[in-house]
């Protein structure tokens, strides 16, 4: 059965915009605190995937932490009310004002991802009087086959530190005096739905743990990022994903040392399903061998398909549910020849002042919108 969307208030709203179904992100966020309850388990939101205010303040509600890239993200964390002591910090290029503001608000731990980074964050915390706490971030060469633009964990990626140099870090991160090593840090990659890299991440991550035993160094946490894949084709089947599957994989694989912490940093799988881009039809064309549906939404506002080739779900809202189909390219108004949110796409027949809904679009939607085309950037709306 197809979701019910309030269309009566969609009617009075602008288009486009994004639509949050508040009750589903409860439900997820429940069901990963359900999952982790009993276990030493710390739980981060990457912010990145969606920092709309309202979303954000449901999450702290719920007693996450967060995962920040950039100094904007702390401010926004902040803002949200999340606890510094509850914040890591990861990026391959964290700038001085960055480092600096994470240090001001005492931040649970920055992900360094280079020597020079550690370096850095020493003479930034040494000038401050501070000791910062890190985890380096290792890139532990798995291949979680998603698409070549979103795998961050092969040695080709650039993030991290390879596993033949990490000795040398994490040397060097014990004896600068400013710096606290917390532990280690991975990220394999983004929508991942099968296992077997996170168990590949398990094994990579026993390996590392037995050799830096060996050698009496001992780690307060291990951090194995997110990257939990979403069911973008049947959202509806699977509107809340297989944390049970997921946390399961690593109670089961990975040998944790006693006191040690294991922190996780999920976006995608968090915020996903709850969000939907609606979007009004303001043509329908027919070329010679084509009809098109022309949305007033664009890549501007949801740009996974023109970047990665995503397809998300794209239903009529408007059509009654016994209307003939046809068959269209569903696309934007954008400048640009990518700006096509699916091809071949079969749907109710279409018509000018229709809403349609691209579903699955809560994770990477709106924070990745943009101006392009001078365009405004989308509004938000909750369910109540
Ligand atoms: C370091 C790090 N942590 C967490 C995430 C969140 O990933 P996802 O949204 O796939 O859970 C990302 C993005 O891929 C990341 O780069
Ligand atoms: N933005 C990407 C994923 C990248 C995640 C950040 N490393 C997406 O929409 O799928």
């Amino acid at each position: 059965m197809m979701y019910r969307f309030p269309l009566e208030e969609f009617k009075q709203w602008p288009t486009p915009f994004y639509y949050y179904d508040m009750g589903l992100l409860s439900k997820t966020l429940n069901e990963i605190n359900r999952q982790v309850k009993g276990y030493p388990y710390d739980v981060h939101y990457a912010i990145k995937a969606n920092g709309n205010p309202v979303i954000l303040k449901e999450i702290v509600k719920n007693g996450l932490g967060v995962d920040l890239v950039s100094g904007g993200e702390i401010k926004a964390s902040l803002a949200a009310g999340f606890d510094p002591g509850k914040m890591v910090y990861s990026g391959v290029g964290k700038t001085d004002w960055e480092i600096n503001l994470g240090l001001d608000h005492d931040i649970f731990c920055f992900n360094v991802e280079s020597v020079p980074e550690l370096e850095v964050i020493n003479e930034l915390a040494g000038r401050r009087g501070k000791t910062a706490h890190v985890a380096i971030r290792v890139n532990p060469d798995i291949d979680a086959h998603t698409h070549r633009y979103i795998t961050t964990g092969t040695a080709e990626d650039k993030f991290g530190i390879n596993i033949e140099m990490l000795a040398t870090a994490v040397d060097r991160a014990l004896k600068l005096p400013h710096l606290h090593l917390r532990g280690l840090h991975f990220h394999v990659g983004s929508q991942i739905t099968q296992m077997k890299p996170f168990v590949m991440l398990c094994e990579s991550v026993n390996g590392l743990l037995d050799y830096f035993d060996r050698h009496d160094i001992h780690f307060e946490l291990i951090n194995v990022g997110g990257g939990l894949g979403i069911d973008y084709d049947t959202p509806d089947i699977n509107p809340v994903p297989d944390f049970q599957h997921f946390f399961d994989t690593f109670k089961r694989h990975l040998r944790l040392r006693r006191n040690q912490r294991l922190h996780f940093e999920l976006g995608r799988s968090i915020v996903a399903q709850c969000g939907t881009l609606i979007a009004r039809v303001i043509y329908v064309k027919e070329n010679r061998n084509k009809k098109f549906v022309i949305l007033d939404a664009g890549m501007t506002d949801l740009i996974r398909p023109a970047l990665y080739q995503a397809h998300h779900v794209i239903q009529n809202i408007s059509a009654a549910v016994d209307t003939a189909s046809d068959v269209y390219d569903v696309v934007g108004p954008i400048c640009e020849s990518s700006d096509v949110f699916g091809t071949d796409e079969k749907l109710p027949v279409t018509r000018r002042g229709d809403l349609v809904a691209l579903r699955s679009a809560g994770a990477y939607g709106e924070t990745m919108a943009s101006c392009y085309n001078m365009r405004p950037l989308p509004k938000s709306h909750f369910s109540r």
